[in-house]
């Protein structure tokens, strides 16, 4: 499994990318926004910078990861010689079935077509190509170059074939695997979602502030992040995606909090914005309430 493409360039796919390449993987990184593939090389090079600073990566190693990693707008380019693709644009269903139609014309017929979706189902990603059996769920974790776990899921037509390579490409990268069947929202985002809605409904009600919530999840509980800061890492606009679809999914104990759906009409979308739950605002020193 030496090609791999990624298409979208966001928080997930600039992230993918690297640890791909960190890995020895030929990467091809896809978006449409060319904005997008700019701040997706600022990023992995400001990465590779901190790693050679910190002593994790040789110099010439860093340089080797990074002639590793080509960027490109064309989905034809990026599916070519593709062995395996991971698809990370936005958690819209719409938009994922159709990125895999375009991949299954474009992509040769042993290309794996994985989805990084944190909530849907694989089948119905894969259902409208001509490879349902080569169709299947990574779903990587923020951020993806250091996070250990890629949870795999199955969609109803995916061959245990599949499955083996999907999960020796994530061995590849160093990771843990986690075998899930589908239902929405799997074991992780199930669980979380959850925890960070209801962390959102306990600030809306003057329950505690954000950093108080925080530090009690993480002192109290031992969470090493806490549910409102992990939210803004996701991007606020993504946590709500999951949430609508987890909502009309799984029922009313998913329906988003107000808050959320407020924060993210203003723009406010996390880290990725400057301002979520926290600012993030340059001339701010730390972490401030907002
Ligand atoms: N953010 C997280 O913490 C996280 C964690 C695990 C999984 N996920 C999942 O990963 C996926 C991506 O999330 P993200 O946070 O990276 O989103 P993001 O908004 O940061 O990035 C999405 C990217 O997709 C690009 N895009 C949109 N339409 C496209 C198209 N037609 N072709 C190519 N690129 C296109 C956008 O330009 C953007 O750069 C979602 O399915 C999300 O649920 C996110």
């Amino acid at each position: 499994m030496e090609n791999l493409a990624v298409i979208g360039g966001g928080v997930m796919g600039r992230g993918i990318a690297y640890a791909a390449a960190l890995s020895g993987h030929q990467v091809l990184l896809q978006d449409i926004q060319p904005n997008a593939l700019e701040k997706a090389t600022s990023f992995i090079e400001k990465e590779v910078k901190k790693s050679i600073e910190r002593g994790r990566l040789q110099a010439v190693e860093a340089e080797e990861c990074l002639s590793r990693i080509k960027f490109t707008t064309s989905i034809e380019e990026a599916g070519m010689q593709a062995d395996l693709v991971i698809e990370a644009v936005l958690e819209q269903m719409e938009l994922k079935v159709n990125i895999f139609k375009q991949l299954d014309d474009v992509c040769p017929n042993h290309t794996i077509l994985a989805t990084n979706t944190s909530t849907m189902s694989p089948t119905e990603i894969g259902a409208q190509t001509s490879r349902p059996e080569k169709c299947i769920a990574m779903h990587f974790f923020n951020p993806p170059h250091k996070m250990k776990l890629v949870e795999i899921v199955r969609g109803l037509d995916t061959s245990d074939e599949t499955f083996n390579k999907a999960k020796q490409a994530a061995l590849s990268m160093g990771k843990e695997v986690v075998e899930v069947n589908e239902f929405p929202g799997f074991v992780t985002s199930r669980m979380n979602c959850l925890i960070g809605n209801e962390a959102m409904n306990m600030l809306m009600e003057g329950v505690a502030s954000a950093e108080d919530i925080d530090k009690a999840m993480k002192l109290g509980l031992n969470h090493p992040m806490g549910p409102l800061e992990l939210a803004d890492l996701v991007g606020l606009d993504t946590r709500l995606r999951n949430m609508e679809y987890l909502h009309a999914t799984l029922g009313e104990k998913y329906r988003p909090c107000p808050l959320l759906a407020k924060y993210v009409k203003a723009g406010r979308l996390g880290r990725k914005s400057g301002m979520g739950f926290y600012n993030y605002e340059k001339n701010i020193i730390g972490v401030q309430k907002v």
